[in-house]
């Protein structure tokens, strides 16, 4: 808000000799001062047009100069801005107040008094909005001209000023002949504006400009009958990028991505950022959904270039998702959920490339959020049960160990599996607390077959990595068993290789946390992924789970058997223990018993069972549960 507006300005000045205007130079107020000075009432002026307040001094002659009369005019005008000018438009001079010069950094001697001379220290982008805007005040197609526009100061930097004129004098042809005005400096409101629109890392439109665009190109569209294409684009693997280069070069990376993607489109569309590493793309004026398919690729293209980062180079790509107004959506709000649906599509199918919205994804998300809804209620409603799967000693064919695997009871959908439901477990953060259910149910049952069995019995239970991210929510696993009276080695935890090549000290953290509480550490599914030999002896890992690949459906001689037995070599020479996962045949158990493989678990044996039905197979394997 400039004081010529601002009501607490006018009660606060009113000490001051000040006149109030409004932006169309309007009278608001004027201090007792004022009006003192000039023998006016409030009732004189409020309301009126400071030209009519003060005819005689407005646009008497062409002179430069004010003469005497024109001197109230002057005084009220600077009164109500930081400068005043004055274009004598037949006598090519453009007069700058003292105050308006000095607000700029120059004094008299500077910068000439042609209307040129101001113009070229007025930004080349403002230029043009300058004299369109005035020409219009002078042809009287508006009374009142009011530009925004950037001028360079004397010290190199640039300040917003808001200029208000009107045309004071015409000749008998009605050619204007003279104008006057005020100029206000709205550099600290421009700054205010811009932190609240753009983002400052990259210089694009933030969320809140983003938002204010879409719903104007939209509202454009559907006056003149167009497309709209709206583009949400997440970066792939960009976390890399920080934890490996660090957030600098985290930093410069986005900055140019920005560039990159700004140099796919035209000028008239808008890119910003939503923030971390999200951007969307406002495409307008389309010809045709290839168009759309072409920009979305040459911005895939752009963003897989490698990236030089102060003398180190980075790799990433983009996911890309695609909705179209009008056909998938109409309300704004409704187009970002679309586009954001369509970039999960891009993730999931493996990234580096783009989806178009469509209804069936509408679905699937609709689908989400019900099931997301459900889970929140799983734990509450004890819908959840924990299933065991035994774990046999190869060598002597009794049940060794078994591993607790999560079930969802659904109230509709019957029993669920945890690949349908951990995701969005993860996801809305309630991993962490059915991981820590988990944990404690299966130690509770660790507990009752160690005393039925009368030898220590291990439960395994399954983290995933989620559950090691946030030290805020350590996992205080080790206490909890000292609580229960259970011996170190009742429980393992089964991770798979990832957590382990995590670079994020939580995660290391509490790993060596729970070894240091004497929980066991399994690999899952080990094989599949990085395999890496050094990971497992820095966190003295226990067990090695060779993953069912392996072992389903191979034939002897296989190279996948060739690699099983490889990984028991090399885990025993580390001093690790091996399980085999996905044992269905008795031929596979004794290839595996053969190879030396300390254990096994599949079908074979059995499948994963209710707790009491675990118990009957631990009764028929255990001479000490059978004989009681
Ligand atoms: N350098 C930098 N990093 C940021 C900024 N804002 C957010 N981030 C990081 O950006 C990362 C965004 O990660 P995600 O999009 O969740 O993950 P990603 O690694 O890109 O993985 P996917 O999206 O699943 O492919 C997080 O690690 C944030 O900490 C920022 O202004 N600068």
């Amino acid at each position: 808000m400039t004081p010529a507006n601002d009501e607490s300005a006018v009660s606060d000045a009113h000490s001051k000799p000040q006149l109030i205007l409004s932006e169309d130079l309007t009278v608001v107020d004027a201090t007792d001062a004022f009006l003192a000075a000039r023998s006016l009432s409030r009732d004189d002026i409020a309301g009126r047009s400071i030209f009519d307040v003060f005819p005689d001094e407005a646009g008497k002659n062409h002179s430069s100069v004010p003469h005497a009369g024109e001197e109230h005019l002057h005084l009220a005008l600077e009164a109500a801005g930081d400068g005043v000018w004055e274009w004598d438009i037949l006598g090519n001079r453009f007069d700058f107040s003292t105050r308006g010069r000095a607000m700029l950094g120059y004094d008299e001697s500077e910068i000439g008094n042609r209307l040129d001379n101001w113009l070229a220290i007025t930004h080349p982008d403002d230029q043009e909005r300058v004299r369109a805007n005035t020409m219009a005040c002078m042809k009287g197609r508006i009374p009142f001209v009011s530009t925004e526009y950037r001028v360079r100061c004397k010290d190199g930097s640039w300040k917003w000023l808001l200029s208000r004129g009107a045309v004071v004098q015409r000749d008998e042809k009605g050619w204007a002949t003279r104008m006057v005005g005020t100029t206000l400096d709205i550099s600290a409101e421009q700054e205010t504006l811009r932190r609240a629109n753009f983002d400052s890392l990259t210089s694009l439109p933030n969320r809140n400009l983003f938002r204010d665009r879409l719903e104007k190109e939209v509202q454009s569209a559907r006056r003149n009958g167009k497309t709209v294409a709206l583009l949400f684009i997440d970066l792939d693997r960009f976390k890399e990028v920080n934890d490996l280069l660090g957030h600098d070069a985290g930093d410069k990376l986005l900055r140019e991505c920005a560039n990159r993607i700004l140099s796919c489109v035209r000028a008239a569309d808008t890119v910003a950022r939503l923030g971390g590493d999200e951007f969307t793309v406002i495409l307008i004026d389309l010809e045709s959904r290839a168009h759309v398919e072409d920009i979305a690729q040459k911005i895939l293209d752009a963003l897989a270039r490698p990236f030089e980062l102060s003398q180190q180079r980075a790799h990433v790509s983009g996911s890309i998702g695609i909705t179209l107004y009008p056909d998938d959506g109409i309300d704004p709000e409704r187009l970002v959920r679309n586009a954001d649906q369509a970039m999960y599509v891009s993730k999931n199918a493996g990234r580096n490339q783009f989806h178009f919205f469509t209804r069936s994804m509408q679905e699937q998300a609709w689908h989400r959020i019900t099931m997301m809804g459900e889970l929140r209620n799983a734990l509450p409603r004890k819908e959840l049960q924990l299933y065991f799967q035994p774990v046999v000693e190869l060598a002597s064919g009794r049940v060794a160990k078994g591993e607790a695997l999560l079930r969802w009871m659904h109230p509709q959908k019957g029993m669920l599996l945890p690949s349908e439901f951990i995701a969005l477990a993860e996801e809305s953060g309630l991993i962490h607390e059915f991981g820590n259910w988990v944990f404690m149910q299966a130690s509770a049952w660790s507990k009752r077959w160690t005393e039925l069995t009368g030898t220590l019995f291990q439960v395994s239970v399954n983290a995933s990595p989620v559950q090691f991210m946030q030290r805020k929510r350590a996992l205080h696993w080790g206490r909890y068993l000292s609580e229960l009276g259970l011996a170190w080695n009742s429980m393992s935890v089964e991770i798979t290789e990832g957590v382990l090549f995590n670079t994020s000290s939580s995660t290391a953290e509490q790993l060596l946390d729970m070894r240091d509480a004497g929980i066991q550490v399994a690999i899952d599914d080990f094989g599949t992924g990085y395999s890496s030999m050094a990971y497992l002896k820095r966190f003295d890992v226990d067990y090695l789970k060779i993953d069912q690949s392996f072992v389903r459906g191979t034939a002897p001689n296989s190279t996948r058997r060739t690699i099983a037995e490889t990984i028991i070599v090399m885990a025993h020479k580390l001093g690790l223990k091996v399980i085999a996962e996905g044992v269905e045949t008795p031929e596979q158990r004794d290839w595996l018993q053969h190879a030396g493989c300390d254990f096994g678990q599949g079908y074979l044996f059995s499948q994963p069972v209710p707790p009491e039905e675990f118990e009957q197979l631990l009764s028929l394997h255990s001479p000490a549960v059978s004989g009681r």
